[in-house]
């Protein structure tokens, strides 16, 4: 039974659906190294944000198949070292928008009332009603950087108190700002205008300290700053100075450069600073969101299925998973295939996407090529997560074409691999949306489907060809399934493509070529 170490604490109905097919174990709070000691016994690891995985914990999960992230940010796991090794990373891209959200929104409320000192006031035994006056963010202008899914909906519900709103977002649409009722403008300007700033951006290295000492000078007195997104976003010593200087009106702030935060200027700051411990995602429903969507996802993997919030996989959403699936498994089965027929090391592989499959996303179906091509040099360390780095790495270089025009089939994949051993290409469809069939092997028309094993000759089409091959197959105990020529010319050059139902037993391929007229043979395992 595989077995799935939860290192983070994760909602009970996460737990309840990884015991369906796995042994889990909860270790909450784990040092580094007691981690790396124990990871190699598991298959899946399931995380927050507190524990962080790095290169070296990955290095040591010689079994993992899969990190699963039980929330958005996957910045405290080292992607790219689990890229390397194979392992696919997922997260929970919707769980806890609407609690990030309103986590925002309280902030800007709260900052807007100091609701907290208030309350702490209150709790003191005061009644101090003189040093609590607020501020309405009726007809205020909130700013936004970082229009997706949790800065929409804030955008949507600061719309509804009567906010005015301004966006920043380089990669969102004038149209999808104007339907959440915002203006879309640059940085400087929202920064100059912008009575309330919210951050809902990720970490980048574009994004590190966006708010720093030049960029907190551009805004207003009273603007306050909200940032429920990343720390590190905001330079906190510097916005610590402009606070103390009054150069900002007020700060509130759920995530940290460093968290746990430690000493920091921030503490000892007033009412018009207000700090949460990373709250954001912490409610209830998002806590459940978030345990299922992720644990479904390893349950998923564990059962050799594939993850739809995948990471790591370019462009491997559920949407797109659902639709390209079978031209997946085409596209892996050609690679597998041309790979052999090429033999050798491969430099170049060429892909054209024909017909349908030319409007649609390449890059699932280049890395199922990929998968399929590198399978015999790298059997099961190959994978969705890793094909592209280590075909990369093996300096292939892959050029892709697209034909929309329609020929015989709805969509076809062309696949040309050439190496130190020559040129080869193979060519494929879906017949009935899922049967695949390859339909053309080296040139020559053929419509087979593909089995486990399989036989490919060159040969000259002339009298008793077939003849003497099938019995020089009987001699060797080797039984036909299907045998099919393909041709151009009558009596040209020609492929054969036979299904075999057993392995070619070690040296026949050398008698084949013996044969007069077959000029070269291929086997093949898919
Ligand atoms: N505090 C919490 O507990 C909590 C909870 C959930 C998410 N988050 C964080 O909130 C942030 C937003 O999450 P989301 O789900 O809305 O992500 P999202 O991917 O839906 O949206 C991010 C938006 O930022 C934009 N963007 C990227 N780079 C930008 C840049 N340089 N300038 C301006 N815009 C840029 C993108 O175009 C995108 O529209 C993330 O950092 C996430 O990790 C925090
Ligand atoms: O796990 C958490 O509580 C934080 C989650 C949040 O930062 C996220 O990126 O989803």
């Amino acid at each position: 039974m595989s077995k799935v170490l939860v290192s983070d604490s994760i909602d009970q109905a996460g737990i309840d659906i990884l015991s369906q097919v796995a042994t889990v174990d909860v270790k909450i709070g784990l040092k580094p190294a007691e981690l790396i000691e124990i990871i190699g016994e598991y298959d899946a690891l399931m995380i927050r944000s507190s524990t962080r995985v790095t290169q070296e914990i990955i290095e040591a999960g010689t079994q993992l198949k899969i990190i699963g992230r039980a929330g958005v940010g996957v910045d405290n796991v080292d992607v790219p070292a689990a890229t390397r090794r194979g392992i696919v990373v997922v997260n929970s891209p919707e769980g806890n928008t609407i609690a990030a959200a309103e986590h925002a929104l309280a902030m800007i409320l709260a900052l807007s009332r100091h609701i907290p000192d208030a309350n702490a006031s209150v709790k003191r035994g005061a009644w101090d009603r003189n040093s609590f006056v607020g501020a309405e963010v009726y007809k205020k202008t909130l700013g936004v950087v970082g229009l997706g899914k949790i800065g929409s909906h804030v955008a949507a519900v600061a719309k509804t108190m009567g906010m005015k709103l301004l966006a920043y977002d380089p990669f969102i649409s004038t149209e999808r700002a104007e339907q959440l009722g915002c203006q879309l403008v640059e940085l400087d300007l929202l920064f100059q205008q912008a009575d309330y700033i919210t951050l809902h951006i990720p970490k980048t290295p574009e994004t590190t300290h966006l708010i720093n000492a030049t960029t907190l000078a551009k805004m207003k007195p009273t603007a306050r700053i909200v940032n429920c997104a990343r720390g590190g976003i905001i330079d906190e010593v510097a916005l610590a100075a402009a606070l103390k200087a009054g150069k900002i009106g007020g700060a509130a702030l759920d995530v940290f450069e460093s968290e746990p935060l430690g000493e920091s200027e921030l503490r000892s700051l007033g009412k018009e600073v207000i700090l949460t411990p990373h709250l954001g995602a912490s409610t209830a429903e998002a806590q459940v969101n978030v345990a299922i969507d992720v644990a479904e996802q390893i349950r998923d993997v564990i059962l050799g299925l594939p993850a739809r919030s995948a990471v790591n996989i370019p462009g491997l959403g559920p949407d797109v998973l659902e639709e390209l699936k079978p031209y997946m498994q085409l596209a892996e089965t050609l690679g597998n295939l041309v790979g052999q027929l090429a033999g050798g090391r491969v430099e170049v592989l060429n892909i054209r996407l024909q017909g349908e499959l030319a409007t649609n996303k390449s890059q699932p179906l280049i890395v199922a090529a990929l998968k399929g091509l590198l399978y015999q040099a790298l059997r099961e360390r190959v994978n969705y997560v890793n094909a592209s780095i280590e075909a990369k790495e093996r300096g292939i270089r892959v050029i892709e074409t697209r034909d929309a025009s329609i020929r015989d089939y709805a969509g076809t994949l062309h696949l040309e691999a050439t190496g130190t051993l020559g040129t080869h290409s193979v060519t494929g469809a879906l017949l009935g949306e899922r049967e695949i069939h390859l339909t053309d092997v080296d040139g020559f028309p053929i419509n087979v489907p593909p089995s486990k094993y399989m036989l490919f000759t060159l040969h000259r089409d002339m009298p008793g060809i077939i003849g003497k091959l099938g019995s020089l197959l009987g001699s060797f105990n080797v039984n036909i399934a299907s045998m099919q020529v393909g041709r151009k010319i009558v009596r040209g050059d020609a492929v054969m493509a036979l299904s075999i139902d057993d392995p070619l037993p070690e040296g026949i391929l050398d008698e084949i070529i013996k044969v007069p007229g077959i000029r070269d043979a291929y086997t093949v395992t898919l």
